[in-house]
Parts: C-alpha cells; structure tokens; sequence
C-alpha cells in the first residue's frame, strides 16, 4: 500500500445564466494531457478550497467567483497518481470567461457532456452536475391525493421524481402512472419508477431500486437512462457505486414522524459515509429544504423527500 497523500485538488462546476457548464482542454503534456476538463488546479499550501478554486479559476479562466457550494468529492488512484477532486458548482461569477493559458474552452449543455472526453475520475462528476439538488418521491393514499401531491411538486419547480406509490391500493397503480408519466414528460420533469412498482419502464426515464433490489443486482440495470437506489449503510452505498448507478439516496438522516424510534444516521456519519463513494448521494429523513446548504457541506449532491416539498 502506497501512503503517499492524495493531491488535493480544487475543481469548478462553473455555470452560466442559461446553465451550461464551462469545460477547458488539458495542455498535451500535463497529466491526463488533452482530455477536457472543469477548470481548476492544486491546493496550496494552508489554502483552504475556497481558496484554491478562486484562485484557480481566475488564473485558468479569468472569472471571480461570487457564489459556490460543494457539488463531490471524488477519491481516484490513477496508476502514477492519487487524487482528490473536491468538486465545487460555481452559480455566480463576475468577469467573461476566457481561456488565459490558451486551452481549448467550450460551454457546454449538462446534457452534451457525455460527448466529451474527460479523465476517468471524471464521470460521477458529470452525473452530479446533470442532477438537480431536490429529488421529490411522490406518494398518495389515492389518485386524487397523489395528483395534487404532483401538482405542489410541478408548483415548486422540482424536475426529479422518484414515483413510489407505496401508499396507494395496487389496483389504482397502473393508471395513476400514466397519468403522471404524461404530466411530467410535458413539463421536462424526469421520472424514476420504484422498482417495488414492476411496471414497465417504456416511458419512464429511469429506475429506483429498494435497497432489496439493488442488493439482487450484480449489474447495472440495462436499458434505463437513469438508474438510482435506496442505501442505509456503507455497504449497500458501495454496492449502489459497483454495479454502476448514477445516484443513491442515504436514510433515515434524523427523525420523521413516519417512523418514530427508527434509528437515524445524523449528519456527521452520513457525511463519513459519503466519503467513502464516488457517487452522488442525496440525503433523506426529516430534512427541509432549509437544510440543504448544510446537506451540501456534509458532501450530500442535494436534498430527497416526501413531504419535504409539499409544504
Ligand atoms: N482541474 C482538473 N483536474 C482534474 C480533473 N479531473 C482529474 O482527474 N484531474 C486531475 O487533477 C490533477 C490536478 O489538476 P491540475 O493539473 O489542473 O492542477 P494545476 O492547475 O494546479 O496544474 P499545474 O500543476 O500545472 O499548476 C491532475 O492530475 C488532473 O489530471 C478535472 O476535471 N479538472
Ligand atoms: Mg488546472
């Protein structure tokens, strides 16, 4: 085993005011040389990220940043190297970005990414900045309850959803589906089926597997955009990372009213936790939306919830 330290690295998600991102082309002969790249560069000595990533992206690009929260962190061994990406989203910046060292730079569309080449450690990072930070699960005790329920989430302009439906008598199911899976493919809003439901996926835009499901695969789920599970232990996170999900939801972060007396994780071991996967993770129980700079701090991609956005 090697104990050489990681190099600490700063790495800015930067977005402009349509939400494109600012990728940058690595000189040729530096590390990982001609693949695109999110700006950024090395901490220094007693810098803190903050730190590093102003000063990065002002020598690289620049801009300076007015606004940034942490996006991932992404622990990588590279055959002749160790790296930690300490990945921040840069949503306000003053200045025109403009390519100081003479890279290649480009904004790109979260959604064109994929088109890009960019360092193996790279692609949890992209997930991370296609995801949005609210993940709303949608459930009812009845159609009419769960249509409203969609309506409160279309009104809070949330454009994740994972479609439960735990609550609702099995026979309303299939209907209830439809009628959600149209109202939200006209409003952009992309769709998860629980795979608790085993209904057919042809319209949704992914799956959310229980963490039974996602303990019973020994692969990613073919034919699904997105591919997200349920976690409540290191172990179950790790398998979510192995067989490839995009995302995973950790639980129960503190307590609900749903499940009094359950056993909670709380925030310091949930951000331990987080430490330990390159994945974007989003944190559920008891949460507001009022958590969601400090669910971001402890490394969380954003918030999940039931009642969280219907309130
Ligand atoms: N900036 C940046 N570095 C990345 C990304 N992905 C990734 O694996 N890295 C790795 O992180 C390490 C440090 O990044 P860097 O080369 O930008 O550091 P720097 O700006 O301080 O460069 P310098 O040493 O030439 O001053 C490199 O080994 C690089 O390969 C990324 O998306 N952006
Ligand atoms: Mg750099």
């Amino acid at each position: 085993m090697s104990a050489t330290p990681a190099v600490h690295v700063a790495v800015g998600v930067i977005r402009d005011g349509d939400g494109n991102i600012l990728l940058t082309r690595r000189a040729r002969h530096a590390h990982q040389g001609g693949l695109w790249e999110f700006p950024g560069g090395k901490l220094e000595a007693d810098e803190s990220v903050a730190q590093a990533l102003r000063r990065e992206l002002r020598e690289e690009v620049g801009i300076t940043v007015k606004n940034a929260h942490p996006l991932i962190k992404i622990n990588h061994r590279y055959p002749e190297l160790r790296v930690l990406l300490d990945v921040w989203q840069v949503t306000d910046f003053s200045g025109t970005a403009d390519a100081r060292e003479g890279q290649a730079m480009r904004w790109v569309a979260p959604q064109r990414l994929s088109a890009y080449t960019f360092p193996a450690a790279n692609l949890p990072i992209i997930t991370a900045a296609r995801l949005p930070d609210r993940y709303a699960i949608l459930e009812g005790q009845n159609a009419e309850q769960v249509l409203s329920n969609l309506e409160r989430i279309v009104d809070k302009q949330i454009q994740l959803l994972q479609l439960r439906l735990k609550t609702l008598p099995t026979a309303a199911v299939s209907a209830v589906c439809e009628a959600v899976l149209e109202k939200c493919q006209r409003r952009g809003i992309r769709v998860l089926l629980n795979s608790d439901l085993a209904l057919s996926h042809r319209n949704a835009d992914g799956i959310h597997l229980s963490s039974r499901a996602l303990l019973a695969c020994r692969s990613r789920p073919p034919h699904y955009q997105w591919v997200a599970a349920s976690c409540h232990n290191l172990s179950e996170l790790r398998h979510a990372e192995q067989i490839g999900a995009d995302f995973a939801v950790l639980a129960p972060i503190l307590p609900t009213p749903t499940h009094p007396g359950a056993r909670t994780l709380g925030w310091e071991a949930a951000a331990n936790l987080i430490t330990r996967v390159n994945l974007p993770v989003f944190f559920l129980g008891g949460l507001e939306l009022a958590d969601m700079d400090r669910a971001r701090h402890a490394g969380a991609r954003g918030i999940a919830g039931i009642s969280a956005f219907l309130t």
